[in-house]
């Protein structure tokens, strides 16, 4: 029996929960928090696909780690603004040769680790030992809990929300892209592919990337397009992409960060994004993406993964991002008024 604990529950974990709750071999679990949490022990949790809905059952939903065994497999589905402050938890909840699956959007935390010499250093901030990223470690916790050895990188491509406690929609594909931080342990890890393995045994399409960081590039083409902008205006993507100027806008922030990438040695080709015509495009609403739905439920927003860390990669290396930097004052701007107004009525938050 392999124990699999989802850690953070929400729109992503959820969808990932109710696959995996189906999966002979899997004993699940998952950490979850108010009324959401309170629902899934009650009544289990509804996956809403395009195909129909799917229900399950969750024997062990719980509200803080110290409530379960040591796993096997974490998949960890916080926001990456809340990662950090859950290191030791998700440390200790592994087992010493667990695997701790990171599926956030943006720049991961253990991006330095297995990096050859020049770009660990250049990734660093801190000294080429550890190479820590002060943005998203800020003092190294995650590092040292959870052990970037441990670490399985992720890319989810899979549009997701939470629309009532228990209930998550989910619109459109989901593909999954895992792979080894350390490049030279891609070739040889048999973690990798039980895992892969698995997670398609419970109908999550999942394939090995090549290069995991690679894949982190080609998703944040998307999601500085998508996330920051749709935030920003609170239009979905759909009506995004209508737009010509904001389409445009999109356009040139993943410029920006395709010369980040490249100049740390990544050809990221341009994002396959088509340009919905105002025919073609369907009258039902898009997804609304992860950092729009934040915005829209007063939650901190993922800058720093997703804006802050790629400027910093590009101060380090000498390219220069205007509009990125633009995005980046206007959404840490925002970042701050939606948690004052989340301070002012917490029980709105
Ligand atoms: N949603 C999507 O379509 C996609 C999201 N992603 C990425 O996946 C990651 C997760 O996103 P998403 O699923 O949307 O985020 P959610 O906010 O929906 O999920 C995070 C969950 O963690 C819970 N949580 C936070 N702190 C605690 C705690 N201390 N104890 C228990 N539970 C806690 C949150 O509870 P609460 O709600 O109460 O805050 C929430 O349910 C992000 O990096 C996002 O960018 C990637 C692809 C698509
Ligand atoms: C754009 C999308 C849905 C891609 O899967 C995403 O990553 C998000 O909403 O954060």
């Amino acid at each position: 029996m392999t124990r699999i604990c989802i850690y953070g529950a929400g729109a992503i974990g959820s969808h990932f929960a109710v696959r995996l709750a189906q999966c002979p071999g899997v004993s699940l679990s998952l950490i979850a928090r108010g009324e959401h949490l309170v629902t899934i022990q009650n009544n289990g949790l509804t996956l809403e696909t395009d195909s129909g809905n799917v229900h399950a059952t969750i024997s062990q939903a719980v509200g803080h780690a110290r409530n379960l065994p040591p796993q096997d497999i974490v998949i960890v589905g916080l926001k990456a603004t809340d990662i950090a402050d859950h290191a030791q938890h998700i440390g200790s909840l592994l087992t010493d040769n667990g695997i701790a699956v990171f599926i956030n959007n943006g720049i991961p935390w253990w991006w330095g680790y297995g990096l050859d010499a020049a770009l660990t250093r250049a990734a660093a901030e801190s000294n080429a030992d550890t190479p820590t990223l002060a943005l998203l470690d800020p003092d190294g916790a995650l590092w040292s809990h959870i052990r970037p050895e441990r670490v399985i990188g992720g890319v989810v491509y899979s549009p997701n929300e939470i629309v009532k406690p228990g209930h998550v929609r989910h619109r459109g594909q989901t593909r999954i892209l895992l792979g080894e931080p350390a490049p030279q342990a891609v070739a040889k890890s048999t973690r990798l592919s039980a895992l892969i393995k698995l997670l398609n045994s419970a109908g999550l399409t999942a394939t090995a990337a090549k290069d995991i960081r690679a894949s982190v590039w080609e998703k944040l083409l998307v999601n500085i397009a998508n996330n920051t902008i749709c935030a920003l205006t609170r239009l979905d993507n759909q009506a995004r992409m209508r737009s010509p100027d904001l389409f445009n806008l999109g356009r040139t922030l993943q410029a920006e960060i395709r010369a980040v990438a490249a100049a740390m040695g990544w050809s990221v080709p341009p994002a396959v994004e088509s340009r919905p015509t105002v025919e073609t495009a369907a009258p039902a609403p898009g997804h609304r993406p992860s950092m729009l739905q934040d915005v829209l439920r007063g939650r901190a927003l993922e800058v720093d993964a997703l804006v802050g860390q790629p400027l910093q990669f590009a101060r380090q290396f000498g390219i220069a991002t205007p509009v990125l930097t633009l995005v980046h004052t206007l959404l840490s701007g925002l970042d701050c008024s939606v948690k004052q107004q989340a301070a002012r009525a917490p029980d709105h938050a």
